[in-house]
């Protein structure tokens, strides 16, 4: 039998989304990153260590896809590949107490994936940060802000994306907030 939280999970999409170089400009298309949104959309380390933080039990990712595909003509754009070239494509449910709070979409060129890279292949349920935070070859680039196309309520409005960078390659990584998450009274 499925759990609710999947049933739940299933119906939830990543939505198409516009990209701002900072919270600051995302706000004057929409104030509403500057209201209960605004911690997620800029803590800084990893999102995963910051989202067990706020869980009273349990915390879990659910793989939703993984596998070979082609990332948009956008995210090409802003990995510097080229645009019909395949990537591994991650995309995942971060839930804590059970709830889906974020999804969360990767895009792992094919040159990430050489030597120990090659590791990413097999993340499974674990989280890609425990990966990318524990090894001395990543560097976070900037935050940008998202806003999500207007859709059905309980959907992703807002999200946060940045380039990890390696030793000779870009990972980018998208988190698209779920109202669930920013409007618990607990921050
Ligand atoms: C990048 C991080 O990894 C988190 C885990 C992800 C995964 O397992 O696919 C994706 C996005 C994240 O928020 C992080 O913890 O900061």
């Amino acid at each position: 039998m499925r759990s609710r939280v999947s049933d739940i999970e299933s119906r939830l999409s990543i939505p198409p989304t516009g990209w701002y170089q900072s919270l600051t400009a995302a706000g004057l298309r929409n104030p509403e990153v500057h209201g209960p949104a605004r911690y997620w959309l800029q803590v800084e380390g990893s999102f995963t260590r910051a989202l067990q933080k706020q869980c009273s039990h349990s915390f879990h990712v659910e793989v939703r896809r993984e596998g070979f595909a082609t990332p948009t003509q956008e995210e090409a754009r802003r990995l510097h590949i080229p645009h019909r070239q395949n990537a591994w494509i991650r995309e995942v449910c971060l839930c804590g107490d059970n709830q889906p709070w974020v999804l969360a979409r990767t895009v792992i060129p094919l040159r990430c994936l050489e030597g120990e890279g090659r590791r990413l292949l097999h993340l499974g349920n674990r989280p890609l940060g425990a990966y990318l935070f524990t090894s001395p070859h990543w560097q976070r680039g900037p935050l940008e802000t998202g806003l999500c196309k207007p859709g059905i309520p309980g959907q992703p409005e807002l999200a946060r994306r940045s380039l990890f960078s390696g030793h000779n390659s870009s990972l980018l990584v998208g988190e698209y907030l779920l109202p669930a998450l920013f409007q618990r009274n607990t921050l």
